[in-house]
């Protein structure tokens, strides 16, 4: 471990000089991860204006990997800091002309990251120069980093604003990482997909950035399984096919309805967070349910895949779409109220014991130690063994058949405003699982109390009707119509609410007796389907949710109190 204290006087310094920052001398020490400053004794002196007091000294110190760019002060920097304190910054500027600013990420609250800057003067400008070059040098060895990058926005997404949240929020700071991109702002639904699986020369870029929400990421996502598949002659239709993972990471500027994707990988729904992620060239590996009917490939998805609720509240608010993100609280509202139930019959694969649980509250977290779990050979040879069996009765797999208002498959936690702890809290990100939560006919008020549960600190999974299993693979079967007695075809399923009563009992159709999936926000057309988790498929620029760190908040350069005899570590 670091200690603090000993990066001003250590021997792997790459550079050390006598600068100036906020008119205040102060001895700078790079080595190849700190960049640490404090101010010299000799200026604390006479600041403070008390001689032969040792005054404690403060140290400042940058992470080298969370360095945005170095870069020649510019005159907007100048005006900035003229309205702040104008005598003082002229004089500097004259005795100590040569400056040069430090751009670097500084976490604010709630998982939010932003862009702050810290000069440095010297009146020697070849010694600015060899900062500059210096640093640069070490940034230049952080080669995951990205340096181009091709940008799709989705100009109609959540409430229309994603070219202006591009252009006003990150361009900027990409130009100032020297980061290259190719920006295309899509003009049909579909059209990035279509552009990824055949025209995008992807060897071109360190990856894909996708400005839009959950629906315009799942475009992305297509684009680039089906094109990878391709080029390694995969063929996506077969369900027990093994699918080579995506070599290029795609990075998420929300600005979308939901943006779940974006919330549950970084914990917050900002572009300037997002934007820092993908410059600092984070990697977060994912899991992707591979969804097929019959045999034919239908979707990937990454987040929800929701039967009943899910999918009727989608279904409905895609009539409504003009009304941009509110249009789900109306759906919501109006699908709660129908209380609508289905059945049908689901089986799954349970995933090993060592996988955790849905209910074990280990929730994922940057650097997740279950994510990292590889499942040993053991492991898979017993899943291969018992998938071919495909037996209620043994060889792993359970059906459960009966009457449910919602059918939903999390792979990740699905955290998002509305939800900030998500539909299954403990889910991961990349542990080859998905967690299948199955919500049995209940009355409303008891539903009411579950859906509520999802905006509180009380566990959604501890009602009698909720049950909820962690599950490598599962199919479901709905009810045939057929398979109905008459007297089944007045019960099935129940449209309660707002519907004239007759309907359900004498126009019985596929329609009323069978939900849709949510798909990631994308309507699946057929209700029965087989899905199959594939783990870490694609990579994301994000690193997870970190745990939050209360010193990292208390000062823009990570300022620690270097008390005398007393080491400070860095983290
Ligand atoms: C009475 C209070 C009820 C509150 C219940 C809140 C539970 C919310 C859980 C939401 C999970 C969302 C999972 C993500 C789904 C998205 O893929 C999908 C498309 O997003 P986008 O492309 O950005 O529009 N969004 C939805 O399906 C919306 C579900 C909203 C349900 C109220
Ligand atoms: N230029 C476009 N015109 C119309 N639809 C588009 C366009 N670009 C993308 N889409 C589609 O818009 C849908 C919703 O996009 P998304 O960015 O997820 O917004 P929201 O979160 O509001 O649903 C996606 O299904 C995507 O395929
Ligand atoms: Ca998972």
């Amino acid at each position: 471990m670091t200690r603090l204290s000993d990066i001003m006087e250590t021997q792997d310094r790459l550079l050390f000089s006598k600068l100036f920052h906020k008119h205040r001398q102060v001895e700078v020490t790079l080595n190849r991860s700190v960049l640490a400053w404090k101010e010299t004794e000799k200026s604390r002196k006479r600041s403070s204006g008390i001689s032969n007091r040792a005054e404690t000294a403060h140290i400042h110190a940058l992470q080298v990997c969370e360095i945005v760019a170095v870069h020649t002060k510019d005159d907007d920097q100048d005006n900035k800091e003229t309205r702040r304190s104008r005598a003082e910054a002229k004089q500097t500027s004259r005795l100590h002309p040569h400056a040069f600013t430090v751009s670097y990420i500084r976490r604010t609250r709630q998982h939010q990251w932003c862009c702050s800057e810290v000069i440095f003067h010297s009146a020697n400008q070849a010694l600015s120069e060899q900062w500059i070059k210096v640093i640069n040098e070490q940034l230049a060895l952080l080669t995951h980093r990205p340096k181009s990058l091709l940008v799709y926005i989705n100009p109609y997404g959540g409430k229309r604003r994603g070219k202006r949240i591009y252009e006003q929020k990150v361009a900027p700071l990409f130009g100032r990482a020297c980061i290259s991109t190719d920006v295309i702002v899509t003009e049909r639904a579909n059209h990035a997909r279509d552009h990824l699986k055949t025209e995008a020369n992807l060897d071109k870029y360190d990856g894909v950035v996708c400005v839009g929400g959950d629906g315009m990421f799942s475009e992305i996502l297509h684009g680039l399984i089906s094109r990878t598949q391709t080029d390694n002659g995969v063929d996506p239709n077969q369900p027990d096919a093994e699918l080579v993972p995506c070599s290029v990471h795609i990075g998420i500027i929300p600005a979308g309805s939901t943006d779940c994707i974006c919330f549950a990988t970084v914990g917050t729904n900002d572009p300037v967070t997002s934007a820092l992620h993908i410059i600092v060239g984070d990697s977060q590996p994912m899991d992707v349910c591979s969804v097929h009917h019959n045999d034919s490939f239908l979707r990937y998805s990454v987040s929800l895949l929701g039967y009943g609720f899910y999918g009727d509240v989608l279904k409905d608010s895609e009539r409504k779409r003009w009304m941009g993100p509110a249009r789900y609280d109306l759906s919501g509202v109006k699908t709660f109220l129908s209380h609508n139930y289905y059945e049908g019959s689901i089986s799954f694969l349970p995933a090993e014991n060592n996988m955790g649980d849905p209910r074990d509250k280990l929730q994922c977290r940057s650097g997740c130690s279950v994510c990292q779990h590889k499942p040993s050979s053991k492991d898979t040879q017993w899943e291969m063994s018992e998938e071919k069996e495909m037996s209620d009765k043994v060889g792993g797999w359970r059906t459960i058949r009966g009457k449910f208002i919602a059918i939903n498959a999390a792979s990740m936690s699905c955290a998002c405003p509305r939800s900030p702890k998500g539909l299954s809290p403990s889910a991961h990100l990349a542990d080859g699982t998905t967690d299948l939560i199955l919500v049995r006919k209940c009355s409303r008020l008891d539903f009411l109390t579950h859906l509520l549960r999802h905006t509180n600190k009380e566990d959604q999974f501890d009602h009698s009707f909720v049950e909820v299993h962690r599950v490598r693979r599962f199919n479901f079967q709905p009810q045939q119509n057929e398979m109905h007695s008459l007297e089944d075809l007045t019960e099935t399923p129940k449209k309660t609410g707002f519907r004239p009563i007759c309907s359900a009992q004498t126009n019985y159709n596929y329609q009323d007796s069978h939900s849709s999936w949510n798909c990631d926000g994308e309507i699946l057309p057929h209700a029965a389907i087989r899905v199959s988790v594939q783990p870490q498929l694609i990579r994301l620029f994000a690193r997870g949710i970190e745990e939050q760190q209360q010193s990292l908040l208390e000062d823009p350069c990570t300022l620690w109190a270097l008390e005398p005899n007393t080491h400070y570590s860095v983290d």
